[in-house]
């Protein structure tokens, strides 16, 4: 058999605990071969636009991510070559100059408020996870890391919110729990769940002769 590293797709609302649940299980594999690809990495490069119309973007939007490139990378580490992923500046709503090189590993998980929503991402997965936590807790959450992490103000956050990411969570998100194989409540703080899942990311390591 090919050997060819699993992948875990973490899948939810913003503020739902996503990176929680993905670092939890990355911690897990720590002595293991496992690697971390955020699909806000892979916001459309805006530089060539003036910060207004950066701000006026649709972040919640499929279209906002470039998911052929993002695609693409998967492709690579599937194929045990590196890649160089993209860095994303949330303040300046704009991908960074520098890249990251990521050496491939057994182990990839792709964490994403979109990353069900693409059929060619989904059929890479090997498992497929949704984080499902209440909308009030979500966007408490949301508003304490965009103000403190992400340079923005109340009235920002709040605006983006009503306007924008609320309808577009109904509209994209939230129907792409269908195609998860695991639905997690409450996120990073489930630790049967994240038990759960380790276990069987090990039993798919084995299957796959690579344990
Ligand atoms: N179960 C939890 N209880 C309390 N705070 C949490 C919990 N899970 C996540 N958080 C916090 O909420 C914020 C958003 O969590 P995060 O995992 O980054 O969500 P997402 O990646 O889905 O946007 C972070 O500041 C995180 O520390
Ligand atoms: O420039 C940007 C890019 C993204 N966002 C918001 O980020 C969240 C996705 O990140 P999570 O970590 O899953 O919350 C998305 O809802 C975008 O609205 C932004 O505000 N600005």
């Amino acid at each position: 058999m090919t050997k060819k590293p699993v992948v875990i797709g973490v899948a939810g609302g913003t503020g739902s605990g996503k990176t929680t649940v993905a670092n939890e299980i990355y911690r897990n594999f720590i002595d293991k071969s496992i690697l971390m690809i955020e699909q806000d990495a892979y916001y459309k490069d805006q530089s060539h636009k003036t910060m207004e119309e950066r701000v006026q973007t649709n972040y919640d939007h499929p279209l906002a991510f470039d998911n052929d490139l993002l695609l693409n990378h998967l492709e690579k580490l599937l194929a045990y070559e590196s890649i160089n992923k993209p860095q994303y500046d949330y303040a300046r709503h704009t991908r960074a100059e520098e890249f990251t090189i990521v050496e491939p590993k057994d182990v990839i998980i792709l964490e994403g408020i979109l990353i069900l929503e693409d059929k060619r991402l989904r059929d890479l997965m090997d498992i497929k996870l949704f984080v499902d936590t209440d909308a009030d807790i979500r966007i408490i959450r949301r508003l304490v890391r965009d103000i403190e992490e992400r340079g923005r103000t109340l009235d920002s956050v709040i605006t983006q919110y009503t306007s924008i990411v609320r309808p577009m969570h109904l509209q994209f998100i939230e129907p792409t729990k269908r195609y998860a194989d695991v639905i997690i409540p409450e996120g990073g703080q489930n630790r049967v769940a994240i038990d759960l899942m380790v276990t069987k990311i090990r039993t798919i390591l084995e299957e796959k002769e690579i344990l």
